[in-house]
């Protein structure tokens, strides 16, 4: 089975989670755009979902295919966000923000009861740190934040590249207006010390370390599906 093949049966998996009436927060990536076309089926043939998506590009995805959108301001509770990952590890610690979409994706996820992570089995690692952690950056001041940056992760035992996202040779700019910068860290055996230390720099307005939101991720391999839960 090929890369999307698998992350059409986890968002497929992931559909059976879903019940009529849900408050449902939508992911942003390739892996939960599956999941939008699959709830799109499921709208068409009359379930009733109300969806606040994560990013500009899954909201235009949605309107496409009749899902119907809410905003957090709206619709302040969800019941359930399904999205993509960088990286799980087993304890369900994630890295997102591939897809620049981090901030309002831990936003989105914090005002659910439940969130549920839909990936192929490459996503799944034993330590984060493979995969660049995207810290979003308020552009005011982006040289001191980056050596500030620098300091709170020295602090907590990592150093590495921290490389400003570009595209199309300027500077990504996120849905709320800021940069990413990609910092490569390598491994990182304590993902909270880091959480906190970045969460300290006054110029970091986010980072894609999820912890502590996932309750469960849907892991689609060549073996088929298996489920990681939060340890209770
Ligand atoms: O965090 C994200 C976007 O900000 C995505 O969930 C993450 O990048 C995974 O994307 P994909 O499903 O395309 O691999």
């Amino acid at each position: 089975m090929d890369a999307r093949a698998l992350k059409i049966e986890a968002a497929r998996a992931a559909l059976g989670h879903v019940a009529d009436g849900m408050r449902l927060g939508i992911g942003t990536g390739s892996t939960a755009e599956e999941f939008v076309r699959l709830l799109a089926e499921k709208v068409a043939a009359g379930m009733n979902i109300v969806g606040v998506p994560t990013s500009e590009r899954t909201a235009a995805l949605c309107r496409e295919l009749g899902v119907p959108l809410s905003t957090l301001d709206e619709t302040p509770g969800l019941d359930l966000t399904i999205d993509g990952a960088d990286e799980v590890d087993g304890q369900l610690a994630l890295i997102k923000g591939g897809g620049g979409a981090l901030l309002r994706e831990k936003i989105v996820a914090a005002a659910s009861a439940r969130m549920i992570v839909i990936a192929d089995e490459s996503k799944l690692v034993d330590v984060l740190g493979r995969f660049p952690l995207p810290i979003e950056v308020n552009r005011f001041g982006l040289r001191a934040t980056r050596l500030a940056i620098a300091r709170a992760a020295d602090a907590a035992g990592l150093s590495g590249p921290l490389t400003l996202r570009m595209t199309n040779g300027e500077p990504f700019v996120t849905d709320g207006g800021h940069f990413i910068i990609d910092a490569s860290f390598g491994r990182i055996p304590d993902p909270r010390a880091l959480s906190n230390g970045l969460h300290a720099v006054p110029g970091v307005v986010e980072h894609g370390l999820f912890l502590g939101l996932a309750d469960a991720a849907i892991i689609a391999g060549a073996d088929g599906i298996r489920t990681v839960h939060a340890a209770s």
